[in-house]
């Protein structure tokens, strides 16, 4: 391969500093050290959390940074020592790694790999270095992915090798948002047939929740969003009824609870906001019902209800990546697309390319869109 080796000039999104618009600069991408992979991103979309993170809210954010973690890409070279992948693999990156090794990856009661988390949490590959320079500074790495760039080097415990027929425009998705929702929905809460579920945020991650809760044989799906142009597509998904909190007087919650016979069996926060937290939590049924918060909170943030409901049954979890394994899984949702047992297509309601990135990050504040796919 002509580029082994070899450091590759590339174009990629530079996020410079919090609240400005990324800027498509010429990158220069170090070629992948041991146990590291440099991949080819084809495809990205943009999730909430690139947002958030852009907007200043994660704590754990450092400037200036390379954005995205739902991506899918072809192996360009490897490092030293790697053998899950070769060049020419079709990949998905994974900002969950999976080791299969340390005492997170070794319990089947969590899917939180730890092996890179401190470096990955402070922008560095696990050799705390970056493998991004533009203009002669270092560029940041973003939860160990940065896909919106044509290259980017990896931890090789943070990709997986996916069928080679996958299209590459479409299963990026199973980067981050739709696992998370149908995971959240499955593994995490584990929603029984016949319940009802309830889910705050009707984007991407919500909606995949509902795909979840509908897999699972939920009775009643009901979606709760304060932007009603997201009722119509929601059905799509699994939802069956709809509530706009700005339509009412009273808390949401007991609504909610007036509608279901004494409150949800499942609830889902796929906001990131502590208020919506607490009406999630609070709606739930006396005795058995499981609220799980998948939004992510802005730094500062914290929850708070009255003890008494914990107390009285209530159970409040939350879910990273679905709880999915990540190398283990995200191959086999892959497979489940294609086999047309998982749907993705339908969550797409923009494509672009790389220089119309800020315009994918406007679509997703107003509202309009779902998910926007980036053509690298
Ligand atoms: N735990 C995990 O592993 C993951 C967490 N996330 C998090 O999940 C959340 C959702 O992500 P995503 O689907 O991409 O985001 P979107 O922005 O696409 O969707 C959020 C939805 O919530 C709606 N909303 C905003 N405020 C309220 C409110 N007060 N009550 C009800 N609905 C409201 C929004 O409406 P409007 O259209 O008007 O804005 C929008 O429809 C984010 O916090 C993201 O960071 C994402 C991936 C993984
Ligand atoms: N870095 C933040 C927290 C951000 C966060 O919660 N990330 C989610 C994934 S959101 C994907 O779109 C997550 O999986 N977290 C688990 C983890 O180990 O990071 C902060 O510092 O609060
Ligand atoms: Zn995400
Ligand atoms: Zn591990």
């Amino acid at each position: 391969m002509a580029t082994q080796g070899k450091p590759i000039t590339c174009k990629a999104a530079v996020c410079w500093a919090p609240k400005t618009p990324l800027v498509i600069e010429d990158v220069e991408v170090a070629p992948p050290n041991a146990h590291e992979v440099r991949i080819q991103i084809i495809h990205t979309a943009v999730c909430h959390t690139d947002a958030y993170t852009l907007e200043g809210h994660d704590a754990e954010g450092v400037f200036p940074v390379v954005l995205g973690h739902e991506g899918a890409g072809i192996v360009e070279s490897v490092g030293e020592g790697v053998t899950c992948v070769k060049p020419g693999d079709k990949v998905i990156p994974l900002y969950i790694p999976q080791c299969k090794e340390c005492k997170f990856c070794k319990s089947p009661k969590t899917n939180l790999c730890q092996k890179v988390r401190s470096t990955q949490g402070r922008g560095v590959l696990p050799d705390g270095t970056t493998r991004f320079t533009c203009k002669g500074k270092p560029i940041y790495s973003f939860m160990g992915c940065s896909t919106f760039s044509q290259y980017t080097v990896v931890a090789d415990i943070s990709v997986c090798k996916i069928n080679d027929d996958s299209p590459l425009d479409k299963v990026c998705l199973l980067g981050c948002g739709v696992p998370t929702g149908y995971g959240a929905a499955l593994n995490t809460a584990q929603v029984d047939k016949g319940s009802n579920c309830a889910i705050w945020g009707l984007g991407a991650v919500g909606l995949a929740v509902a795909l979840g809760c509908k897999t699972a044989g939920a009775s009643r799906i009901i979606g709760v969003d304060i932007n009603p142009s997201k009722f119509e597509v929601a059905k799509k998904f699994g939802v069956t009824e709809f509530v706009n909190p700005k339509d009412h007087e009273k808390p949401i919650q007991d609504v909610l609870v007036e509608m279901t016979d004494g409150g949800l069996d499942y609830t889902f926060e796929c906001v990131g906001n502590v208020h919506t937290m607490r009406s999630a939590l609070e709606a739930c049924h006396k005795g058995w019902g499981v609220s799980t918060i998948v939004g992510v909170a802005a730094a500062g943030q914290e929850i708070a209800t009255r003890p008494f409901q914990l107390v009285t049954g209530r159970v409040w979890k939350g879910t990273a990546f679905g709880g999915w394994k990540s190398v283990d899984s995200v191959p086999k949702l892959v497979e489940d697309y294609l086999n047309k047992k998982l749907m993705l297509d339908e969550f797409i309601t923009h494509n672009m390319p790389l220089d119309q990135i800020n315009q994918a990050f406007h679509l997703m504040h107003t509202g309009e869109s779902l998910r926007a796919v980036i053509q690298l």
